[in-house]
């Protein structure tokens, strides 16, 4: 056991506070409050949770936070007309919809419905095609928050053999875009990749991202390498419902330099970095300079 514990909790409530500074800040000079409209479609539990974490959240961060549920068997067209109306209202800053859809919808026309400038979740094809190109763009928020840990770790990542197991459009295809703009080397591996572990092992920062409980196992770990654990997945073990990622912790931590844990690793910072987006979304909108180191 001899890694650090990288404490994305405790990071992602500073970042939280930093934000709420923003806020306060902006309300005193210009008397408007950054506002975050959050959709949620169906009734999955899991989702309802996140949801509500997020008002609270938002809230607690002096912002504006509009709620909108939607039963399951809305149609397409409906929630459309509902993010159009999102889309024109100035009180609005960020829209977040929730993920998954019900099955009837089509996620990426629904995605690409919302309004760029207000897509804090970085979803967008026109996000995805300004981060890959190197401009200013809505980063997504899991992303962006395993980037601020890995700086706040390491500083500077110029010539660090980054590995991103998973090829998600949500985690893994942004985390390689940014480590690039990072100069970092980045490999991109998935389930069809040769000797997965042999690549994991040449990673100074591995970033695990294929939702399958302690997939990697400590011996693919390069001793002193930064591993980030984005995997969430509820287990059954030992009668009880646990919480693991996707890095086998106690292996990986005997031989990482750093490595987050599951919980109060990455998810904390998604939350976080979803607020910074919606400050960032606020303060582009009005030609304001942008919140320092809360971007990417
Ligand atoms: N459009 C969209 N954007 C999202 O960002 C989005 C989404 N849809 N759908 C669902 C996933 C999931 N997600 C999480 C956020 C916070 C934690 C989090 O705070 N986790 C804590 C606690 C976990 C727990 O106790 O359940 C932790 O890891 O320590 C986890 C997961 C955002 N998501």
């Amino acid at each position: 056991m001899g890694a650090r514990i990288i404490d994305g909790k405790g990071f992602a409530s500073g970042v939280r506070g930093r934000v709420a500074e923003a806020v306060a800040r902006l309300k005193a000079a210009h008397g408007i409050t950054p506002g975050l409209a959050v959709v949620l479609v169906g009734e999955d539990p899991a989702s309802q949770v996140y949801v509500r974490n997020k008002g609270v959240q938002t809230r607690e961060a002096g912002m504006a936070s509009f709620e909108h549920k939607l039963p399951a068997e809305t149609p397409q067209a409906e929630l459309l007309a509902l993010i159009a109306r999102l889309n024109a209202d100035p009180a609005v800053h960020g829209i977040l919809v929730q993920l998954p859809l019900p099955g009837h919808m089509d996620a990426e026309a629904v995605i690409n419905a919302i309004d760029p400038r207000k897509d804090v979740d970085g979803f967008h094809v026109l996000n995805v095609g300004l981060l890959g190109t190197g401009q200013k763009a809505m980063v997504p928020c899991t992303p962006l928050g395993c980037l601020m840990l890995l700086r706040d770790a390491l500083g500077d990542l110029a010539g660090l053999n980054a590995v991103v197991v998973g090829r998600s459009n949500i985690v893994g295809k942004p985390m390689a875009q940014l480590l690039l703009n990072e100069s970092c080397t980045v490999t991109i591996a998935h389930s069809r990749t040769r000797d997965l572990a042999g690549l994991c092992r040449s990673a100074d920062i591995l970033v695990a991202a294929v939702g399958r409980p302690r997939m990697i196992r400590g011996d693919w770990v390069k001793p002193g390498a930064t591993v980030i654990d984005v995997g969430i997945n509820r287990i059954e073990e030992e009668g009880r419902t646990r919480l693991v990622g996707d890095v086998d912790f106690e292996g990986a931590a005997g031989v990482a330099g750093a490595i987050t844990p599951v919980p109060g690793g990455v998810g904390p910072m998604t939350i976080a970095c979803l607020l910074a987006n919606t400050l960032t979304a606020c303060c582009r909108a009005n030609g304001w300079p942008e919140p320092e180191g809360l971007t990417a």
